[in-house]
């Protein structure tokens, strides 16, 4: 069985209120009204394939737009719900959907979409899913050239192969020999680069030697859709980039022990030109400075002896103790019922399930806490706590006759 639900957060269940007002159902689709728009999620597209497209109706032009969507779309189920939340997101419960997949959130004027917004002049919506509970935050290492980034968090990759995933950035710089394209970057054209910086699909980006390197919005995707916990290997100013997103992750910096043996090592490892060498070694005193900036790195490791660094390393991910423990208990054989009715107050959402298809002892009632929701596009959002309260159910048969 999933968590039971704490007695304080059942308390006042009778003053849920059935949803109407915002949301509005008609089969596949949800019509959700923020102000003077109404957001349309869903249908079908021409060829009647079932589809989680986003329009929006302006109240006052009476004019219809399709605005930019940024993120991964949910795959559309058998239908689903929405509910508003705080005015800037839509909370979107896919049907017959497995708990752990089915929660996702469209989010329309947070300050990640208002950001976007301005930068492209057009209507922007985004597209988070939910990760219950705390889930395990995003690793950024940064650090300067031939410090040995590469090199640790290889290991870590090799250690723990199903935990963690590399963030594949874009660089415009030329591969080196052993590097593989879109294994260790994806090499493209300055040129094309720039314009998918400008069309919103770069989470961040910056110019570090000469080139220009960043993370797209996908680059991090794919990592977590695989359920893996993302690494970012990128500078200083992408740091500050990702600090000032609502991608909440783990910052670390690694300083080489002497600027003596950074050289030494950038020299040994034979991949960059001597110019290149020695540009890396002009900008890696900068970089140690900003590396020390209060407030940017939350963890800084000298890599001195690489055992003794990686094993800090670990340590500071506290993988040694709690590798996956940040994990609710998993609930991933409950599904959101196929038919349900949705009861909101505030942020606590009831989600009212009818009988039992299978007649299986699984729950068709769910409470879902959204009091306390971190991060979003372009990331997850987590800290949805969801808990069965079958348990409760005839207590709660009221709330249909409302
Ligand atoms: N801002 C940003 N920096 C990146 C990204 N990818 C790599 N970098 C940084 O770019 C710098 C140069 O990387 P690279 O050319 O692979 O050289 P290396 O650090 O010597 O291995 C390093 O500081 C990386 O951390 C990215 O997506 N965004
Ligand atoms: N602790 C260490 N001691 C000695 N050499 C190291 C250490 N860590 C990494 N190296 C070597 O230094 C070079 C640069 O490491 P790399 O991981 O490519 O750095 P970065 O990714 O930070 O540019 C590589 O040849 C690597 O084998």
């Amino acid at each position: 069985m999933g968590e039971e639900a704490p007695e304080n957060l059942l308390e006042g269940l009778d003053k849920f209120s059935p949803l109407q007002s915002d949301s509005e159902s008609q089969g596949y689709q949800t019509a959700t009204t923020i102000g003077d728009k109404i957001y349309v999620i869903g249908g079908s597209d021409d060829g009647a394939k079932l589809s989680m497209n986003v329009k929006v109706f302006n109240k006052l032009t009476r004019i219809w737009s399709i605005p930019t969507v940024l993120g991964t779309k949910p795959v559309p189920s058998k239908g689903h719900s929405a509910v508003l939340l705080n005015n800037d997101r839509i909370l979107i419960l896919m049907r017959d959907s497995p708990l752990n997949d089915g929660t996702w959130f469209l989010e329309v004027s947070t300050p990640f979409v208002k950001e976007k917004n301005k930068i492209l002049g057009t209507e922007v919506v985004a597209w988070s899913k939910g990760v219950r509970g705390d889930g395990p935050k995003p690793i950024v290492i940064s650090g300067p050239s031939g410090v040995g980034k590469g090199t640790l968090i290889s290991k870590l990759m090799k250690e723990f192969p199903s935990t963690f995933g590399f963030s594949v950035s874009h660089t415009t710089r030329a591969p080196r020999e052993k590097e593989v394209d879109g294994v260790h970057y994806h090499f493209t054209e300055r040129s094309k680069m720039e314009k998918e910086i400008k069309d919103g699909k770069f989470l961040e980006s910056a110019s570090v030697h000469g080139n220009l390197y960043g993370t797209s919005i996908e680059a991090v995707e794919a990592v977590t859709d695989a359920g893996k916990r993302c690494i970012l290997d990128i500078d200083v100013q992408g740091a500050r980039s990702v600090r000032a997103s609502s991608l909440e992750a783990i910052f670390i910096f690694i300083c080489p022990p002497s600027l003596e043996e950074l050289e030494k090592r950038l020299r040994e490892r034979g991949t960059e030109t001597e110019e290149q060498v020695q540009k890396r070694l002009r900008n890696a005193k900068a970089e140690l400075d900003q590396g020390k900036s209060p407030g940017l790195f939350d963890h800084i490791l000298v890599n001195d002896d690489l055992e003794t660094c990686y094993k800090n390393l670990k340590q500071t991910l506290g993988l040694d103790e709690t590798a996956d423990a940040s994990h609710q208990p998993s609930m991933k054989n409950y599904q959101i019922p196929l038919c349900h009715s949705i009861s909101k107050k505030d942020k606590k959402i009831l989600i009212h399930g009818g009988s039992n298809e299978l007649g299986a002892a699984t729950p068709t009632s769910f409470l879902l806490d959204a009091s306390s929701l971190k991060g979003g596009a372009p990331g997850r959002t987590r800290g949805p706590k969801i808990y069965a309260i079958d348990s409760l159910i005839d207590s709660l048969n009221w709330i249909e006759q409302l």
